[in-house]
């Protein structure tokens, strides 16, 4: 979905939509809840710096001798929590900055010109702004394209430009913002837990220990939560900026006709209405479902609802298994005492256990992961299933703005990333979640001030988590989305290689190619690099806690206030703890990449077609009349430029009617619109009087048949190409129907005649082959509307008079409707009435004759053409004729010279 940047000075930039006051409103609250922890925080600080005063009689006191006095004095944490606050104001400012003058290069690059990178047209100049071409300066004599070099050619980012661009600055003071409440909070966590109260020292009649476990949690709570606050408000200003960026831009350039602005929605998200690959319904672009990791994690277990049975089984022997594994540390340190305590009968009894624990556990795991695993592969394949159906009934507005290769990308490669997880992460996250807090408990209940200490760093551990997973989830929506270019890359290559060949253009492709997935590798390592950082510091964390937790612990074992038992059992929980804790993250960066490829597969899943081809009345009759009535309409991709304008136009039951005009007119467009691929901009279509839009499609597509400009064959036999869709057919009719396209006789020809495969899209058969297969495909339906959009083009002057001859027949057998496409006179001169289109107007219309009779008509003009054209053709063939003539009258004469 890589959003293109830059325009074209042809086509209006959309400068999307912004809602200033709902960015306004959420920084504002930011800036509120930040203010309101910060006094939080305060207070705890004053708190403990009150107890001192009132039970300590200190006096005075000095910032330095209070830094170095961990058990007696608290006096420093109110001036740190100032300087905490006044540090963490300058960074936010800075960040704030950086975010928004992010925000407005992002937008100013939109409205730079287009980067040649991704143009097929490369190498080649444009003339006048335009790419020339044969048909548009009506002679193919034109030079088509000069070769000559790239002058505009933007040179791409470097690695390191990358790493330090705008948002890398931002990320980099808010890493330090980040550090910097780290170390205040392991300081403020070592300071409460040193400090000693006596027995008798109560506040409100509260134990002073217990304020003091309230005081410090509550404080290294705070500080974690400024810092995670701060990074919003740095988010809130990137919005903000943007949104005023976009304002003032509407107001510079709300004359300027190529600035398209969209007002009056509410939503940051639809940004460019014609983003290519965006999603998109009939009515225009719509929002992608967000994903987080929370909303993936319901997902998913939504999907996996209907293995309730196994999911039931699973979760039995999980909670089994994390309790037996739960008991094994205790049964450790115990061990340890009764070897200290030389006490052999209790040490023998706690082996045995400790091997029937073990026993037991190993058991429950690998039932647990066979459950989990079978689940897993169940939900790839409901998954796989909801996305083919999510992608096949969008409307095809949708289509008009992806390619096939990026939709396979999002059935394959995103459907496996997003499922992958599931097999194990459901059941890793409840094992490790149930080891946590277990693990917790224990160490609270073997030293509560140790495990304070201990946990000082785990929330610094959680943000950095939580901070990396949000980064590089973005991350790697975007590293799927090029994935997904790289894909429709290589299967537009793939698909027109004969083009490719010959062109000679394997190269331009492969570098196309390479483009996609270079920068997508490039976004990989960086997340590879972001996550050995965001790995690394947790590691330092987790390093410090267990430093921690020695040197307070061995002064309490020093002390006799804890065995060393008990000592080893607690580092033996907070091994666990960590061990959780390290394949939480790991699940939860998985759950971030499983995330972004879930955005894209749940966007489909989730949307539902604009046009519903189940709603409406059913119709189970049709006589055929079709009236247009005042048709606007113009396609969303480019929507600055109206095909029909105002179109009405009648067509009686069972008559003929015949579109013609220039090329570009809005003939297909019109056909395209009674088949509602599209719904008009303005105005409606009438079918036997009833709005097309209230009918049930599904029933009318049963009475209509269409016979595309492009003819879509399916990679399988000639049979199967004309019953498709199809679950009744006799095989007369199905000849009948190939008699009557013309098609019988060359489908007998091949050796399996009706069995044989035509490749894909048809490749193994000759343009004109196709179409009569297209032509039987929709005579054997017998519809009661017939359109026909150039239904003859690719024939040859012999099948398509024969072709002509069936739909004569057909028309002769009288009772249907048909509209047709046609530039050929031959084609449209029988027609009840032919409809002149000029620039999406309905210009003239009548019969043949009476349109020839109107002089200068634009009818006449276009008979008029063709008529030279072919006089051209005939005289050229006559030219050709008495050439060939002479020469054989001259070889005559040789050879009778030669006579004896
Ligand atoms: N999916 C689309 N998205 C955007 N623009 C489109 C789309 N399809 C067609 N157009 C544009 O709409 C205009 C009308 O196209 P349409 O195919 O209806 O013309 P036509 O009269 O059938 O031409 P032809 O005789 O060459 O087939 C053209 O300018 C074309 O570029």
């Amino acid at each position: 979905m890589g959003k293109k940047s830059g325009y074209n000075p042809e086509t209006p930039v959309f400068l999307g939509t912004t809602n200033i006051n709902l960015a306004r409103k959420q920084r504002a609250w930011r800036l509120a809840l930040f203010g309101i922890v910060f006094c939080i925080d305060f207070a705890s600080a004053l708190t403990l710096f009150s107890i001192v005063h009132l039970w300590r009689e200190k006096s005075e006191f000095t910032i330095w001798d209070s830094l170095r006095d961990f058990y007696s004095d608290t006096s420093d944490l109110i001036a740190l929590s100032f300087i905490r606050i006044l540090c963490l104001s300058g960074l936010a400012y800075v960040g704030s900055l950086l975010a928004w003058r992010e925000a407005v290069s992002k937008e100013e690059a939109k409205l730079k010109p287009k980067s040649k990178k991704d143009d097929h047209s490369k190498g080649f100049f444009q003339a006048n702004g335009k790419v020339r071409n044969g048909e548009a300066n009506g002679s193919i004599k034109e030079p088509l394209l000069v070769k000559t070099e790239v002058k505009t050619e933007v040179k791409p980012l470097t690695a390191y430009e990358e790493w330090f661009s705008g948002s890398s600055k931002k990320d980099a003071v808010l890493f330090v913002t980040f550090l910097i409440c780290t170390a205040f909070q392991a300081y403020v966590g070592a300071k409460c837990v040193c400090f000693y109260f006596d027995e008798k020292h109560t506040m409100f009649n509260v134990r002073a220990e217990v304020l003091q476990g309230v005081l410090m949690g509550t404080t290294v709570v705070w500080i974690n939560a400024e810092s995670s606050l701060l990074t919003r408000v740095v988010d809130a200003n990137r919005v903000m900026g943007r949104a005023l960026y976009l304002n003032s831009r509407r107001r510079l350039d709300s004359q300027d006709p190529r600035i398209a602005v969209v007002t009056n929605s509410v939503n940051l998200a639809n940004g460019d209405v014609t983003e290519e690959g965006a999603l998109r319904g009939d009515k225009g672009a719509k929002n992608e479902t967000d994903v987080d990791q929370n909303s993936y994690l319901m997902r998913a277990i939504q999907l996996a609802r209907g293995e309730a049975y196994l999911l039931a089984c699973a979760f039995f022997c999980l909670g089994l298994s994390s309790a037996s594994s739960l008991i094994l540390p205790s049964y450790q340190g115990r061990i340890l005492d009764h070897v200290i305590q030389r006490a052999i009968g209790l040490f023998r009894r706690d082996v045995l256990l400790l091997i029937v624990f073990s026993l037991l556990t190993g058991l429950f795991e690998a039932v647990r992961n066979l459950c989990f695993a079978v689940v897993g592969k169940r939900v790839l394949k409901t998954l796989q299933d909801k996305l083919f159906i999510g992608i096949i009934i969008q409307d095809i507005a949708y289509f008009d703005g992806t390619t096939s290769g990026e939709l396979t990308s999002r059935l394959t490669n995103d459907v496996s990333s997003m499922a992958e997880p599931v097999n194990w992460m459901l059941s890793a996250l409840l094992r490790n979640s149930i080891s946590l807090i277990g693990g917790f408990t224990m160490c609270f209940i073997i030293s509560w001030k140790l495990s304070m200490l201990a946990f000082t760093t785990m929330a610094p551990i959680m943000h950095i988590t939580a901070v990396y997973s949000r980064w590089s989830r973005e991350l790697n929506r975007k590293r799927y989305a090029l994935l997904a270019e790289a894909n429709s890359a290589a299967s537009e290559a793939i698909g027109n290689i004969r083009t490719v060949r010959a062109f000679s253009t394997e190269d331009t492709e492969l570098d196309r190619f390479k483009s996609k997935t270079c920068a997508a590798m490039q976004k990989g390592v960086r997340d590879a690099f972001a996550y050995a950082g965001a790995v690394a510091v947790n590691d330092w964390l987790d390093l410090g806690a267990s430093v921690l937790i020695l040197w307070y612990g061995g002064v309490l074992v020093m002390n006799d206030r804890l065995s060393a038992g008990k000592l080893i059992t607690f580092q033996l929980y907070w091994n666990q703890i960590q061990g959780a804790y390290q394949s939480i993250m790991s699940v939860l960066m998985s759950l971030t990449r499983a995330a972004g490829a879930a955005q894209r597969v749940l966007s489909l899943v989730d949307a539902l077609p604009d046009i519903d081809r189940n709603a409406g009345t059913h119709v189970s009759k049709l006589d055929g009349e079709i009236r247009l009535e005042e048709l606007y309409f113009s396609y969303q991709m480019r929507p600055q430029h109206p095909v029909l304008q105002g179109v009405n136009l009648t067509v009686s039951e069972g008559d003929v009617c015949a579109l013609v005009g220039r090329s570009g007119g809005g003939k297909s467009t019109i056909v395209h619109l009674l088949m509602r691929f599209y719904d008009p901009t303005k105005g409606r279509i009438l079918l036997d009087g009833w709005d097309l839009r209230d009918l049930n499609l599904k029933s009318v597509h049963q009475h209509m048949g269409l016979v595309a400009q492009e003819t879509q064959m399916f990679a399988c036999s000639i049979l199967e190409n004309i019953t498709y869709g199809l679950s009744k057919w006799r095989q007369e009719d199905l000849e009948e129907a190939a008699r009557y396209a013309n098609a019988h006789d060359f489908i007998m020809k091949f050796p399996e005649g009706y069995a044989t495969r035509v490749g894909e899209r048809g490749v193994r058969l000759s343009g004109g082959q196709r179409q009569r297969i297209a032509i039987a495909r929709m005579l054997l339906r017998r519809p009661k509307i017939l359109l026909l959009d150039e239904a003859t083009s690719s024939l040859d002057t012999e099948s398509e008079a024969l072709v002509q001859q069936a739909l004569d027949r057909l028309i002769g057998e009288g009772g249907r409707t048909i509209v047709l496409v046609a530039h050929r006179l031959s084609t449209v001169r029988n027609a009840d009435n032919i409809a002149v289109l000029d620039k999406g107007s309905l210009v003239e219309q009548g019969t043949h004759e009476e349109l020839l009779l109107k002089k200068s008509g634009v009818y006449e003009k276009l008979v008029r053409r063709q008529l030279h054209k072919v006089s051209n053709r005939i005289m050229e063939d006559s030219e050709e004729l008495d050439a060939a003539a002479d020469t054989i009258d001259g070889l005559i004469d040789e050879t009778s010279d030669e006579k004896p």
